[in-house]
């Protein structure tokens, strides 16, 4: 058994309870071979929290350096060539076969060939699926409070947005669960008929990423769930804490063992092994466009597993003249700030009919000077500090560029002193199309505004982009609002609005921001696979032909 920590908080005096190892079969065990750590630090302090067992079977220090290294410097040309990308790439290679994934991927088997699968009730996964929503809720404000401590973000936005939408969203594929059916088709009237068969598709490797953990956890285990798939699931690396907590309530909700599995680990050793497994029926992955490649191609070179994949963005809004600049500023502040700018939809791009140049920009930047960036634990807090020193160095490196390339920095743009990785809400202007703060997802409270004259030249800036995640516009003009929802390129349009996902909505991306759907009905076809049965209740063969 690998024991639980114990963290203490200073803010509540409490002290909170994390399991850390990896959680197997309804149980939380060492790794196989070794006995490396993933260190998990509080991004507001640059304080260790605790460290929970790695999933390695090859030297980690080394990797676990060169991995954070590569995603930090993936873009800086010093990179190519060096000494550790060299040593970063064997280890990376090497890391294929992890072993406590193969055990993982063994549990989550048996247990979709036994007690899961096939082998249980719509019925008795709804109850279940309910079960656990109602734990989370419960658990809520102590869940909110670790995740804020692992990843930043405020804890009232945590247990309010994270978590009330993680409840909804169980309690939403709950009501699914005894719904799945296929259709009857008539093929010929008097002999023959076909119908479907939704089966679950198997074993589902779900990778997650930092920004969400608690959220992106319920998007990709309530419909797989729901749908009678068995899970080995793998958090970032950054913030597995919460991911091994609410395993403790899957144990809690009475699922079988072995149908929810959770493996933390490097992305580059268990999210590798992950979506390279010969007996891993299907991957669902958000995070980077270089990592979805990357999972692509290991899916494609293995066993052709199905492949879902919620990518990057580079979003952006239009403001038209005819919008309620009052409102479209909120929308356009807050699709840029919330979760500090760390949001695959961030607004990143904005671009303003220039009749209302002006006066749009001075109400955003009073609507970002509002905001309150600091300390997850304080209640003034709208937004936390940025997840790890990582994704703060390369935000400063994109601010830094953007200054260099000739954009004018209106607001923000200046280093805090102090401990933790806090990045006020910065707004460049002046900023043409090919600069890389305007080119590249920055994943920080980092904003571009641009201008255009008439509608056309909107669309065409809004669409310049290899992206395709969202979009908004603003606009008072109906038909304007139709048409321009109908020409941008993305899978998620907000007219008036930004930011808003419902659990019953489906949400995905175009372009290089992915493939597949989740949440809402879609993602049910995620974690299916059809069946068709071809039934002969009365012809005879004429043979020969
Ligand atoms: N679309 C989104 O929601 C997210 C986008 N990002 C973007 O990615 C940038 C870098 O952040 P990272 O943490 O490096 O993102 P990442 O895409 O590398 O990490 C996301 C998940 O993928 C795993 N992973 C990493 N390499 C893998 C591999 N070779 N095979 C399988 N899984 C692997 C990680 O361990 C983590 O669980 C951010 O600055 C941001 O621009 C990051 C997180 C979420
Ligand atoms: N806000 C949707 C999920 C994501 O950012 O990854």
């Amino acid at each position: 058994m690998a024991s639980p920590v114990e963290i203490s908080v200073a803010a509540t005096g409490k002290k909170l309870t994390v399991p850390t190892g990896l959680f197997i079969n309804n149980e939380f065990v060492p790794s196989v071979d070794s006995q490396e750590k993933i260190h998990c630090v509080n991004p507001a302090t640059e304080e260790t929290l605790c460290s929970v067992v790695a999933d390695p079977t090859e030297p980690r220090t080394a990797t676990f350096v060169g991995s954070r290294a590569l995603n930090s410097v993936r873009m800086r040309a010093e990179w190519a060539g060096s000494e550790l990308a060299r040593r970063a790439a064997i280890l990376a290679r090497r890391s294929g076969s992890a072993k406590d994934i193969d055990v993982a991927v063994a549990a989550a088997r048996k247990a979709f060939a036994t007690t899961w699968g096939k082998n249980v009730t719509g019925l008795e996964r709804s109850r279940l699926l309910n079960k656990l929503a109602d734990l989370m809720e419960r658990d809520a404000q102590q869940l909110a409070e670790l995740e804020s401590l692992n990843n930043g973000k405020p804890v009232k936005i945590a247990r309010d947005f994270d978590i009330g939408d993680s409840v909804a969203c169980l309690r939403y594929y709950a009501g699914f669960a005894d719904k799945i059916v296929g259709q009857t088709i008539e093929v010929d009237n008097k002999t023959k008929v076909a119908f479907t068969r939704h089966d679950p598709i198997g074993v589902c490797g779900q990778i997650i990423p930092w920004n969400y953990p608690i959220q992106m956890w319920a998007w990709k285990v309530a419909p797989a769930l729901a749908c009678g798939c068995t899970i080995v699931m793998k958090p970032s690396e950054f913030t597995p804490l919460t991911a091994l907590k609410l395993s403790e309530l899957i144990v809690e909700a009475g699922f079988p063992p072995g149908v929810v599995n959770t493996i933390p680990s490097l992305g580059s050793v268990g999210g590798a092994a992950l979506s390279s497994h010969m007996d891993v029926d299907k991957v669902a992955f958000t995070g980077s466009t270089v990592t979805g490649r990357k999972i692509m191609e290991a899916a494609a070179k293995s066993n052709i597993k199905k492949v879902s994949l919620e990518l990057g963005g580079k979003s952006p809004q239009l403001i038209f003249e005819s919008a309620d600049l009052e409102e479209a500023s909120k929308w356009a502040a807050l699709g840029i700030l919330y979760n500090t700018g760390q949001d695959c939809t961030a607004g990143s791009r904005v671009y303003v009919q220039e009749s209302v140049y002006d006066a749009f920009l001075e109400k955003l930047v009073e609507k970002a000077n509002a905001l309150t960036i600091g300390h997850g634990f304080d209640e003034k807090s709208g937004g936390g500090p940025v997840v790890s020193k990582v994704q703060y160095d390369k935000i400063w490196s994109y601010i830094e560029s953007g200054k260099q390339e000739g954009a004018k920095c209106i607001l923000g743009g200046e280093k805090r002193s102090g401990k933790g990785y806090f990045v006020d809400p910065t707004i460049f202007t002046d900023v043409k199309p090919d600069m890389k703060i305007v080119k590249d997802e920055i994943f920080g409270p980092v904003l571009s505004v641009g201008r255009f004259k008439t509608e056309e030249e909107g669309i065409k800036l809004a669409n310049d982009t290899s992206y395709g995640l969202g979009a908004g516009l603003h606009s008072n003009d109906a038909s304007q609002c139709m048409r321009v929802s109908q020409a941008l390129e993305a899978g998620t349009v907000w007219v008036n609005q930004y930011n808003l996902l419902y659990n019953n909505v489906p949400f995905g991306g175009k372009k290089q921001s992915g493939i597949g759907r989740e949440l809402g009905s879609y993602a049910l076809e995620e974690y299916t696979s059809v069946k068709a049965i071809h039934w002969n209740y009365g012809e005879k063969l004429d043979w020969p032909l």
